[in-house]
Order: structure tokens, then sequence, then C-alpha cells
């Protein structure tokens, strides 16, 4: 006879996979259960953001201030959640947001969630500030869909080195984040001392990097190691960059390009003039600039900005299939998650980030069903009503 936990598997997830029974499914649970497991400077790093958190908070309330209208006796018995999006086939409009040295939450750390991305589908995005290699994240990822996330540092030829090894190494798209050229006011970082964590950690990504090792005089190691971090923070974000430049990413980058960060219509508008793909309307999950508006807030105007001439996705706050769901009908194609497959990894390493997956997709695939939806392209304004 089978566990109840296998019996409500059977039930719940038919077809989309297991869950791991000792890890909560609400995602809200999952990072209180993080908060208790993981250090105090590691669970702030992740949980933390910008300032007194204002922008944090407002990504969620903004997802509260929308309620979803269901409609009755559509026929959904078959449900097809499948969409393309900057070239990639995917089995639901999620993908894995770019989270930097993910070994603070899992030894294992990038190569576990690229793993577990790759085992339901869903695009792996690298970061440039990952603890592991783009080339062992690659490998981990196997024939897993994967895009590769770049923060364009000051020396050019380090940033076509990366260009290139992820074009190598099989990543298929380019997020390019405008965002974080410097990291922000980041109290619960500031006051535990935790952005140290390089030197225990590393950016393993910068280190192992032909370009870069040049630039520090050699390969890393520990006689080098606090110059090479020294040398990375004063390299790792270029504020003089201007919209001329994108030019140069296109001639090195030659699949999908999204800009992640846009808030405004007319920066939208300037990355189709551009010539990019797509862009990804963020807030950094509410990292970045405290007091600025809430992601959801600014998914419609972009949208309206730029609809059938990019892509438009969408991040910052997404907790549940639900929130997932009122992303979608306010036009963005896809939405990334940060935090939510962060402490699955921090409470389950690989299997912990296909927990979240699974519940992810199994939520929103239930919303869309007693909504009354049967497919994504579906999805409208219409599903929402706003309070
Ligand atoms: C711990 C952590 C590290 C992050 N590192 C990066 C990064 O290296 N590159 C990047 O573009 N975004 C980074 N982000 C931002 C995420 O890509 C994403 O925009 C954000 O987490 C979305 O909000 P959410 O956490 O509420 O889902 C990071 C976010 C977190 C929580
Ligand atoms: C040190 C890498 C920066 C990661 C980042 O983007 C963030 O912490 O939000």
């Amino acid at each position: 006879m089978s566990s109840p936990a296998d019996f409500q598997n059977e039930i719940y997830l038919r077809g989309l996979g297991d869950v791991v029974p000792e890890l909560p499914t609400d995602l809200t649970r999952l990072e209180a259960l993080a908060g208790r497991r993981l250090s105090a400077a590691a669970f702030g790093y992740a949980a933390g953001a910008a300032g007194t958190e204002a922008t944090a908070r407002a990504n969620r309330e903004a997802f509260d201030r929308w309620r979803i209208v269901p409609r009755m006796l559509r026929d959904v018995a078959e449900r097809d959640l499948s969409v393309r999006v900057l070239g990639t086939p995917m089995p639901a409009p999620v993908a894995l947001a770019p989270v930097g040295v993910q070994s603070i939450f899992h030894p294992d750390g990038e190569r576990a969630a690229a793993r577990a991305a790759a085992a339901v589908g869903l695009p792996y995005v690298l970061s440039t500030a990952s603890s592991y290699s783009i080339e062992e994240v690659a490998q981990a990822n196997g024939d897993g869909p994967r895009w590769y996330q770049l923060y364009w540092p000051k020396d050019r030829e380090l940033a076509v080195s990366f260009l290139e090894r992820a074009a190598a190494a099989g990543y298929t798209a380019l997020v390019v984040t405008l965002d974080t050229f410097a990291l922000a006011w980041r109290p619960r970082d500031l006051d535990q001392a935790y952005l140290p964590f390089l030197r225990g950690i590393g950016v393993a990504n910068y280190f192992s990097d032909p370009v870069f090792q040049k630039a520090v005089g050699g390969p890393v190691t520990d006689a080098n190691r606090d110059a090479a971090i020294l040398h990375w923070a004063a390299n790792f974000g270029n504020p003089s960059l201007t919209w001329d430049d994108l030019e140069f990413l296109r001639e090195h980058w030659h699949g999908p390009i999204a800009l992640k960060g846009i808030q405004h219509p007319d920066d939208a508008r300037r990355a189709v003039d551009a010539g990019m793909d797509g862009v990804i309307v963020s807030n950094h999950g509410g990292r970045q600039i405290d007091g600025a508006v809430a992601s959801l807030d600014a998914l419609p105007p972009v949208v309206e900005a730029v609809r059938d001439q990019a892509e438009v996705l969408f991040d910052s706050g997404v907790r549940t299939g639900a929130d997932i769901a009122k992303a979608l009908a306010l036009g963005a194609q896809a939405v990334l998650v940060g935090r939510s497959f962060v402490y699955g990894l921090a409470l389950g390493g690989e299997a912990g980030v296909t927990h979240v997956l699974r519940c992810l997709l199994a939520e929103l695939d239930l919303t869309l069903m007693l909504s009354g939806h049967a497919r994504i392209a579906d999805l409208g304004p219409d599903l929402l009503v706003g309070t």
C-alpha cells in the first residue's frame, strides 16, 4: 500500500512528479523553515532586500490587489501549459531566475539547481556571479534548457569571454541584468558583514575565466584570493553603460537577448529599438531600490508599450501558482522565480528545488483548470479584477 504522501502526490501531482513529503507545499512556510535552518547571515542574504524592504513587501502586496474571477463549464479536462519563450520550448511559462553564489545555500549550489531545472524541463538561468563555472553548470544541466545572465563587467574582454564561453557551453539565450551595476544598500547584509561570503565561497565563474586570471596574474589561489575579490568588486558592474553599448552585445551574442530590470515603458521601447528580443520586468526582488514601484504594477504599462514587438517576462514576488497566473494574465509571457527555489535548494538541494518547481507548476495547473482556462494563451486581463 502506498504511503499517505504517495497517495496525495497521485491525486495532486498526476503527471507532474513527486514532491518531498518533509517539505511544506506552501512556499511561505518553506521560507520560514529556511529561516530556521540557515545561518542568520545566509538567510538574510536571500530573504533580505534594499533599505527598509518596502519594495520587497510592495511586490507581494501588488499580487494581493488582483483577484481571480473564475469561469465555469468550459471543458478544461485537457490542459496545455507549454509556451515558447526566447526561442526555448518550455513545458510551462516558468524559469529559474539568475541567483548568484548559490553555494551559500547548498554545497552543490548551481549544479543542484540546474539538475532540478533539467528534470522538470524549465530553463535554468545561470548568474555571472556563480559559485560554479559556466561549463560545470552546463554539464549538470545536461540536455535541459539554459540561458546565461550577464553582469556586464567594466572589462570588455572579460564580457566577451563570458559570452563566448556561454555560447560554447550551450546556453541559448542571454539575459542582461541592468539594475545591478552596484549592489544596493542592504542593511541585513551590511549589519552581518555578509559580503565577505565572497571570501569563503568566491565567484568561481570569474576565477575560472582566462581573461580574469590574466588580470590577476594567474589562477586564483589562497595567496591572491583577497586581491582577486577586490579586482572582482572593482570590475563587477559598469555604471557608464548607455543604450548605445547594446550594439556591442549584438555583435558578440547571436541568440535571443532579454534585458532584465526594466520598469519603465520608455525603456522597454528603447530595448525594442536596440533590437532586443525581450525585456524582463523586474525590480530584482526589491533588492536594489527601496521605494521602487512594485514589479507587478510596472508590468501592464510595459506590456502595453511593446506587446507584439518583444517578449515580456516578469519577476519579483512570485510565490504561488496563482501569482504566476496573475502575471500571465497581465501580459507576461513567462515568469522567473528567485527566492522560492533558493529556499528549496537550502532545505533539500536538488530534490528541494524540484519540490518547489513541482508545487508551483501543480498549483498553476489547478488555478488554470479551476478558473476555466485550458491553455496559457487563454489567460488575459479578464481573468482578474482589481481590488
Ligand atoms: C540571493 C539572490 C541572489 C540574486 N542574484 C542575482 C544575480 O546574480 N543576477 C541577477 O540578475 N539577479 C539576481 N537576483 C535577482 C533574481 O534574479 C530575481 O530578479 C529576484 O529574485 C526575483 O524576486 P523573487 O526572489 O521575489 O522571486 C538574486 C536574487 C536573490 C534572492
Ligand atoms: C554578488 C553577486 C550579486 C548577486 C545579486 O544580484 C544579488 O545579490 O541580488
